[in-house]
């Protein structure tokens, strides 16, 4: 009872998303649709049409030898003929016809679950699933294969219309010659019908297997061709390594490829050997029955012609099924991408606006881990940022202070504790939105092979097309002078590969990070976070950006990480963090006076400037 239930939910479950597939095919066309079952129902019919032409040809030749009027035998044999064209006309034309509604349909459907694939991992507000290796497994599934799942899916259903045609008007001749027969014809299809579906789901595990060898493979791929690894590669020698681990992985995908299709051909060949003794029982049945006189010799064509049909239709109908189970697994994929959650934040329904700060951040009681596995990153921090004032944290590398910016900004929740934003919990808001209220240039910040203009203006698309803004922050970067110097200006592309021809250019590690903080100062945030703003800039770079520091976050509040202690003494407050807990808070001279962990490392510094 408990396995009858268990198949019925299966079976429920496998409809669903058949429907679902068939469903987004409709939505996107409709027509289309209609026209390709319409299509392959007709060529369906076509060949007991066929059969039936020859069938018909051939009894009136034999007839013609005993009868004497030659007239009615070409009158007759012209309208076959003309049938038959006809018939042929349905077929040729019906395949590219149908080819091409299905190619259509296909291209169309793919924009839409290719966007909507982006749009569901675009609405993800954490980034704790990017971190997470079976998240990048079904992404690299659902658009590798998944895409493609609605219209396999119609393609196959089609197909089987186009079977079912051809099957149910055959199989009515063949129940008139002999009922058993046409019973033994069908059931010979339940072993190939379990056949397929098994190798079916042996093919998804395969594509599942392979995908992380896949994801390492196209990585190694890149080490060896992209341009920034291109350098370090080269220096050190590096190519043959790579590629022995590009050549080992690849031969892995390929071996899994191999063993799979092996496998497919063990068991094709099973069926093929139970089909061949059937068609040949049911052959002998037929030479029998016209042994016996009971059909013509027109009627044995017809007869052998619709075992055999029967049998490469219920064949074919059997490997339709199986594809429809790959596109069904890979849609399942695809369905839970869409349903994904988020796993980290927590998404209040009903969220707050968030307001102008006036008192300032509070964190209370703040711990965090990446996952239950991993060790505590911060335990019990508790600070108070007041609101217009500048708070630089310092630390050992490893120390958490990414981390915390990381909480600032939600892309990640506090496993223990709060923040607090003017006292209300910064989790009552929508993490876009708290976004929009802060401007971050992460140490790893992103260099995007755009133009000047976009690496810049995309710091606040409302503004992405006003120059001036654009050249303003840029100026407040310093970098608006190395910009007029180059050949198309703000428009230049700051990409060797992705520009057209040879008109791309590149920008020093230290430019780069100007043009980040080009792009932070192109929003007017009430919270500027800047995590190791000045680690690339040369000495006089730094100097002139920290000599208009004040002004530059006058009106912000500022958290600011960084290594270079003569940076750091410009924040009001000084927060050391330790182990993920803050060990030292206070201004630079108190620390100093504090004589601890602080002033040890500003000693330290100081020294290796003076040696
Ligand atoms: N996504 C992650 N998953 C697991 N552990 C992580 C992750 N990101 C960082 N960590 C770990 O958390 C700890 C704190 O990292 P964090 O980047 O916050 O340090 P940091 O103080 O900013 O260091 P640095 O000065 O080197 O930039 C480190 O031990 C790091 O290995």
């Amino acid at each position: 009872m408990h396995k009858i239930r268990r198949w019925l939910t299966l079976i429920a479950g496998t409809m669903r998303y058949i429907g679902q597939m068939l469903w987004l095919a409709w939505q996107v066309q409709p027509v289309y649709c209609v026209a390709l079952i319409v299509l392959e129902i007709l060529q369906g019919i076509v060949p007991l049409a066929t059969a039936w032409i020859i069938k018909s040809i051939i009894d009136l030749l034999t007839q013609h030898f005993h009868a004497q009027d030659p007239g009615q035998l070409v009158r007759g044999l012209m309208a076959l003929l003309l049938i038959q064209a006809v018939i042929l006309i349905v077929a040729q034309l019906g395949a590219p016809l149908s080819e091409f509604l299905l190619a259509e349909l296909s291209r169309k459907l793919t924009l839409q679950v290719k966007t909507t694939i982006y749009q569901k991992i675009n609405s993800l507000a954490g980034i704790s699933h990017f971190e997470d290796p079976q998240f990048h497994n079904t992404i690299e599934m659902v658009a590798t294969h998944a895409q493609m799942a609605p219209t396999q899916m119609l393609q196959n259903v089609n197909m089987l219309c186009k079977g079912a045609a051809t099957l149910l008007s055959f199989l009515g001749v063949l129940i008139a010659l002999s009922p058993l027969l046409a019973l033994i014809v069908c059931i010979t299809v339940l072993p190939q019908a379990v056949v397929q579906i098994k190798l079916s789901r042996q093919r998804f595990d395969m594509f599942f297997d392979n995908s992380p060898r896949e994801r390492r493979a196209a990585y190694y791929g890149r080490l060896l061709s992209w341009a920034p690894y291109a350098k370090e590669v080269r220096l050190f020698n590096l190519g043959q390594y790579f590629l022995t681990r590009f050549t080992e992985m690849t031969r892995l995908i390929l071996g899994a490829q191999s063993q799979q299709q092996i496998r497919e051909l063990r068991w094709q060949g099973g069926l093929a050997f139970l089909s061949t003794i059937v068609t040949s029982g049911a052959l002998v049945v037929v030479v029998l029955q016209a042994f016996s006189g009971r059909i013509s010799i027109g009627d044995i064509v017809f007869y052998i012609s619709a075992v055999e049909s029967i049998q490469s239709t219920l064949s074919s109908m059997a490997f339709e099924l199986s594809n429809m189970n790959d596109s069904m697994l890979f849609f399942r994929q695809y369905k839970e991408l869409l349903h994904l959650q988020e796993e980290q934040l927590s998404v209040t329904q009903e969220p707050c606006a968030v307001p102008p700060l006036t008192s300032g951040i509070t964190l209370r009681n703040v711990s965090f881990r990446y996952s239950e596995q991993q060790p505590w990153v911060l335990r019990h921090i508790n600070l108070f940022l007041p609101a217009c004032q500048c708070l630089a944290l310092v630390g050992l590398n490893g120390a958490g202070k990414t981390t915390l910016i990381k909480l600032l900004t939600r892309l990640y929740d506090p496993t223990e504790g709060e923040i607090l934003w003017d006292g209300i919990d910064i989790r009552e808001f929508e993490p876009q939105e708290l976004r929009r209220n802060m401007g971050a240039i992460f140490q790893d910040f992103v260099r995007y092979e755009l133009t000047v203009h976009e690496n810049i203006g995309l710091g606040n698309t409302d503004l992405l097309e006003n120059t001036v803004e654009i050249q303003k922050a840029a100026l407040k970067a310093g970098i608006h002078e190395r910009i007029e110097k180059l050949a198309d200006g703000y428009q230049s592309m700051l990409s060797l590969w992705m520009a057209e021809e040879k008109g791309g250019t590149d920008f020093s590690v230290g430019e780069w990070q100007k043009l980040a903080l080009a792009r932070m100062f192109m929003r007017d945030s009430q919270v500027l976070i800047l995590d190791e703003p000045t680690a690339s800039l040369d000495a006089q770079a730094e100097y002139e950006l920290y000599q208009h520091f004040r002004e530059l976050m006058r009106g912000h509040t500022c958290i600011l990480i960084t290594h270079r202690f003569n940076t750091v003494r410009m924040a009001e407050q000084i927060a050391v963090l330790e182990e993920g807990q803050i060990s030292e808070l206070g201004t630079h001279k108190e620390l100093l006076e504090r004589n601890g962990t602080y002033a040890q490392l500003y000693g330290m510094q100081a020294e290796s400037y003076r040696a």
